[in-house]
């Protein structure tokens, strides 16, 4: 049986934008666009692999504000993944690119269009929508 691959990723808010990476060439999924994040290593809680992962891919720290619906994806008869999203704001603001090719900072309504790996695609629809549905609850973020 494929063994599922649990992964944090992180939705980093900031005055109405969205934090998306880039994958790099030499990466699985070159090019695609996500969420940055990572695999949950063994005795690590989901939150605190988001705070590493986030740290050693872009030298910052987050705030987890809340965790959405978690999604999973099989890419391939080995691969199949579980990403579970949160919800985060910024501490800082430097971020140095460490693994990934590029990053910017989209518009919520303009985050559909871009070319998300598979398993971010139903992540990326219910946080538009329930953005649009609680939008006045982040505007301090
Ligand atoms: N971090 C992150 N990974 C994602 C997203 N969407 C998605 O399918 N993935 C997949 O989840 C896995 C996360 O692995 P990772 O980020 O720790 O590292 P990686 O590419 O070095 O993994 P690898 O060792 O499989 O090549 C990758 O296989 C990646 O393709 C996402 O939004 N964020």
């Amino acid at each position: 049986m494929t063994k599922l691959i649990r992964v944090s990723c992180a939705i980093i808010l900031d005055s109405g934008k969205v934090l998306c990476a880039q994958r790099s060439e030499n990466m699985d999924l070159p090019l695609k666009w996500e969420l940055p994040g990572g695999k949950i290593e063994e005795n690590e809680s989901a939150a605190e692999c988001l705070k590493r992962e986030i740290f050693e891919e872009l030298n910052i720290e987050i705030q987890i504000i809340r965790s959405f619906e978690s999604n999973i994806h099989q890419y391939s008869p080995l691969k199949k993944i579980e990403l579970i999203p949160f919800l985060c704001s910024f501490i800082n603001s430097g971020i140095t690119l460490k693994e990934h090719k590029d990053f910017c900072w989209k518009e919520i309504v303009k985050l559909a269009e871009m070319d998300w790996a598979e398993a971010d695609i139903p992540i990326i629809r219910d946080f538009v929508q329930w953005y649009s549905l609680n939008r006045t609850q982040t505007h301090s973020i």
